[in-house]
């Protein structure tokens, strides 16, 4: 592998970018071959687009190390697709050429997570260096889709549930971020479900002053519909979406007591004078264990600097809804669109209403009471000095619950990023610090796992 490698822009948001992807995939795939792991490259299958086009997808890698039928079996999840990223965006450095500044990384994916990754492939080379076994057999499942849904490898592991995870004891992922600068052991992320909704109206963008006034506009019917999904408190307007959350209970809430997160310090990391929540309990509940809206964009409007005077003829807003324990994807897309043809109705326009879902990815939450999280605790002792923070994660993992439910194993998440990382803005880093700790707390997970068995 040359030095510096060369800057793969393996941003799977845009499908016609999965060479990209590709190449990414294969990259981390001979990294993988030369230091002794057997890979294989595992057909996807296809996936249909909302457009209604079916595309191949990228493989996933399925790597193992040498065997020993003595020891427990570790799998490690991780992803080497990242989330788009421009200069343009407002970043500093190049997004996709690696830069230090300061003792932090900065890079898209950096965080998120292709350095959590690498760390783990550094913790592997950590006992080949020096000469030490590894004590638990390792298998490794990478993906290059993690960031639009995980097409694909739904099926794909329920497809190798028997052969491929048959003798995997455990599953680790590391896709997420500590919650204060205090290491943490997470035991649930929040599921998702992505909509576009597209309005449609006349054949041709228009010039305004010709037409404005006559016409009704796609882009005033998609800006109803956007506004009609949340109030100015943060709550869903979707009537029934919210219905299966499940209650809190005390000892739940008691898990919120120790969590050493700064309200203030958190405030001016992202840069809000409030949040929607009064104290630390709430903020952290609103962003882990009650469901949210976001809007993110919207396709097709006029958004150059400028000012161009048009009347857009298509807009596709995009939208998702993080879930949590109990509520159903599927439920919630029905419930979504209910709502959605129901306001477009009472505007009695001429244009045209499509709403699509997409991504479907269910929460997951972990027994605490699992091993892996004895031996997680333990691992962050020996590097970190310190124990460590039973966290959630408001962000989706999309095949977390699907490891735990298809395979039956243990599922655990294992964060070495920082809060402040920056996983999908401007900025994205690792610090060295997370990064080579991280290295550290990984080989020592592999040495406390082992105990277990
Ligand atoms: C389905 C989502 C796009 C997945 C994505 N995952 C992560 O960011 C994990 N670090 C998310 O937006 O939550």
């Amino acid at each position: 592998i040359s030095y510096p490698p060369p800057a793969i822009k393996s941003d799977s948001g845009d499908h016609t970018k999965w060479g990209e992807v590709e190449t990414m995939l294969n990259m981390a795939a001979e990294r993988i071959k030369k230091m002794g792991g057997k890979v294989e490259l595992a057909d996807a299958g296809t996936h249909q687009l909302p457009s209604g086009e079916t595309v191949l997808l990228p493989p996933v890698i399925l790597a193992e190390f040498a065997k020993d039928p003595k020891k427990a079996t570790l799998c490690i999840y991780g992803h080497v697709d990242v989330q788009p990223a421009k200069m343009e965006d407002g970043w500093a450095t190049d997004p996709f050429n690696l830069t230090e500044i300061k003792g932090n990384l900065y890079g898209r994916g950096a965080t998120d997570n292709k350095g959590p990754v690498l760390a783990w492939l550094h913790a592997v080379e950590s006992y080949q260096a020096t000469k030490k076994e590894i004590p638990v057999n390792i298998k490794l499942i990478i993906e290059g889709l993690e960031e639009v849904g995980s097409y694909g490898l739904f099926k794909l592991i329920k497809k190798r549930r028997d052969s491929f995870f048959a003798d995997v004891d455990f599953i680790v992922i590391s896709d997420n971020v500590w919650a204060t600068t205090t290491p943490a052991l997470t035991y649930g992320t929040r599921g998702s479900s992505y909509f576009f909704v597209e309005i449609e109206g006349p054949k041709l963008d228009l010039h305004s002053g010709v037409y404005g006034g006559s016409i009704q506009e796609p882009m005033a019917d998609l800006i109803a519909l956007l506004g009609s999904l949340l109030d100015h408190t943060g709550k869903i307007q979707v009537v029934g979406v919210s219905d299966d959350v499940t209650p809190l209970t005390e000892d739940e809430r008691k898990l919120y007591d120790n969590i050493s997160f700064d309200l203030e310090e958190m405030k001016n990391v992202v840069g809000v004078k409030h949040f929607l929540q009064d104290t630390k309990e709430e903020v952290l509940m609103a962003r882990w264990r009650y469901p949210s809206l976001s809007i993110h964009g919207v396709e097709g409007a006029f958004s150059d600097p400028g000012s161009k005077t048009i009347i857009p003829r298509k807009v596709t807003g995009k939208f998702s809804i993080r879930q949590v324990p109990n509520m159903d994807p599927p439920d919630v897309e029905r419930k979504v669109k209910e709502h959605l043809e129901q306001v477009f109705s009472t505007l009695n326009s001429p244009n045209r209403l499509k709403v699509t879902a997409t991504v479907g990815a269910k929460p997951w939450v972990a027994n605490l009471q699992d091993s892996q999280y004895v031996a997680g605790q333990k691992a962050v002792k020996d590097v970190f000095g310190v124990e460590p923070e039973f966290i959630r994660e408001g962000s989706t993992i999309p095949i977390a619950q699907t490891f735990q439910e298809e395979t039956g194993k243990s599922v655990m998440m294992l964060p070495i990023s920082g809060h402040d990382d920056g996983e999908h803005s401007q900025n994205e880093k690792i610090s060295r610090y997370n990064y080579i700790e991280g290295t550290k707390l990984f080989a020592a997970y592999f040495y406390e796992l082992s105990l277990l068995h």
